[in-house]
């Protein structure tokens, strides 16, 4: 198993290229399902979780062909794919594959459209909280869809496709709105969701619907009208930069000082993320193609911040900011509203000599003058992360051990970082 070693204490100076996100790569290829023709994917970065969904399709009978890096391009430009579901050949997703990730549930909506049934199994996914999957059940049900459950998968009919209905989401899900407009482009009749989603991964998927031929009104914004067409086309898209890996590297460099340019990040997604830092004392700028994060001299000061579906503070960088936080002057407080387990990393940061006490979903973290190296394991994919920001700014050697579950979803992250220069590097083997 790979581990990562960190010498801390090096500011970070240069510029770091922001991917294509992850949560938007993971959709946009499930997506092709929905389609006979080929889907290219620009700009789909090179993670553990694609190389998983790739294997997921393949499954499915899907042709992937891959254009890696190119004369002219960089690493970072990721991979361009081009997928093909003109037969689909099973309609299981199993759970040797289900159970790794969260999003291989989300073949349900597109395997239904095009097959009429699917029969996949209960998801797994980060160790973060409970997961239920009953607000994708009510979506499909609304759509016309027979749902049961048998043996560990939710097996689904839907003999003549879906129907077009009226979606009134309880709660806000991401992957539920996925499926929910997965579901209603191909739908007999119109769609209504309400209290959808708003996330800029949930748009950038409707935004290449549209160039597969959907129709799709409200992009964006909690109440999406879908106008049911009878098939989607091929098209072709680049997956939008990952904001997660922006705030983290934004994070990073908030927390070892310096100046980062964060190549290619989308500054109109991250305006809470850059709100919360501006507070703690970091100066950010808009740069020509992304964002300039400056950190020089002064320090940080205590926040406060709940996390909450977009446009709010995405529970994805909650830990990545309490990470930071640790060294802020003052005591912080992070509220968690989203999963109720996510605090794995708090006693990780513990072993760092950071000062948090949790209760209940709050984390009261209490700044130190001084973090120091240590043994600490990666628990889940964000976790892991903020354990690298706390190990760049500790005071002697960190060893990060079970890094595979960074490989999820952060592409090349040593060379990254390295290149700005922290002392990092990846040891393999045991
Ligand atoms: C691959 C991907 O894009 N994953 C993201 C997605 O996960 P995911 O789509 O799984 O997260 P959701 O937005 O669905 O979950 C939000 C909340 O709703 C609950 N819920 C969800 C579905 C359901 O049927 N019933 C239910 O109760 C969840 O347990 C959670 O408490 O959004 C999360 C919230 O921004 C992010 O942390 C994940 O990184
Ligand atoms: C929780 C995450 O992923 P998943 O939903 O796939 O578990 C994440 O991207 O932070």
């Amino acid at each position: 198993m790979d581990r990562i070693r960190i010498r801390g204490g090096n500011t970070l100076n240069g510029t770091i290229h922001i991917s294509g996100a992850k949560n938007a790569a993971l959709p946009l290829m499930i997506a092709s399902l929905l389609t006979d023709e080929t889907l290219t994917l620009h700009r789909v970065p090179r993670l553990a979780d694609v190389r998983l969904l790739q294997r997921i399709l393949q499954n499915h009978g899907v042709d992937i062909t891959i254009a890696g890096k190119r004369a002219g391009q960089n690493g970072h430009d990721g991979e361009t794919m081009r997928i093909s579901a003109k037969t689909i050949a099973d309609t299981t997703a199993p759970y040797e594959l289900v159970s790794k990730m969260r999003a291989s549930f989300w073949v349900l909506a597109p395997l239904l459209a095009r097959c009429g049934e699917a029969r996949v199994s209960l998801p797994g996914g980060c160790a973060i909280g409970t997961r239920p999957v009953d607000l994708h059940i009510l979506a499909m049900e609304k759509l016309g869809v027979q749902i049961s459950i048998d043996g560990g998968y939710v097996v689904a009919k839907a003999p003549k496709g879906f129907t077009g209905g009226h979606i009134n989401f309880p709660k806000v899900s991401v992957g539920a709105t996925h499926a929910a407009l997965m579901g209603a482009v191909t739908a007999k009749g119109d769609t209504l969701i309400e209290n959808a989603a708003r996330e800029p991964e949930i748009t950038d998927v409707a935004e290449c619907l549209v160039k597969m031929g959907a129709k799709i009104d409200g992009i964006g914004s909690a109440t999406i009208r879908i106008a049911g067409v009878p098939r989607l086309h091929g098209a072709e898209h680049s997956v939008i930069a990952d904001r997660i890996e922006a705030g983290t590297y934004a994070m990073a460099a908030a927390m070892t000082g310096g100046t980062v340019t964060l190549a290619g990040a989308r500054l109109d997604t991250l305006d809470e993320v850059m709100n919360i830092m501006r507070t703690s004392g970091v100066d950010i700028e808009a740069a020509n193609d992304g964002l300039k994060i400056k950190r020089n001299g002064a320090g940080l000061s205590a926040i406060k911040v709940d996390t909450e579906p977009y446009p709010g503070f995405p529970t994805d960088l909650q830990a990545q900011l309490m990470a930071l936080t640790t060294r802020a002057k003052g005591t912080s407080i992070i509220r968690e509203t989203i999963f109720e387990n996510r605090f794995m990393h708090v006693q990780e940061l513990a072993r760092f000599g950071a000062d948090i006490q949790l209760h209940g979903d709050t984390a009261e973290i209490r700044g130190v003058e001084r973090l120091t190296g240590a043994q600490v394991m990666a628990t889940d994919l964000r976790a892991s992360v903020s354990l690298v920001i706390a190990a760049l700014a500790a005071d002697g050697e960190t060893t990060l051990h079970r890094v595979y579950h960074l490989d999820r979803g952060f592409e090349t992250l040593e060379d990254k970082l390295k290149a700005c220069g922290a002392d990092i590097e990846r040891l393999s083997g045991h």
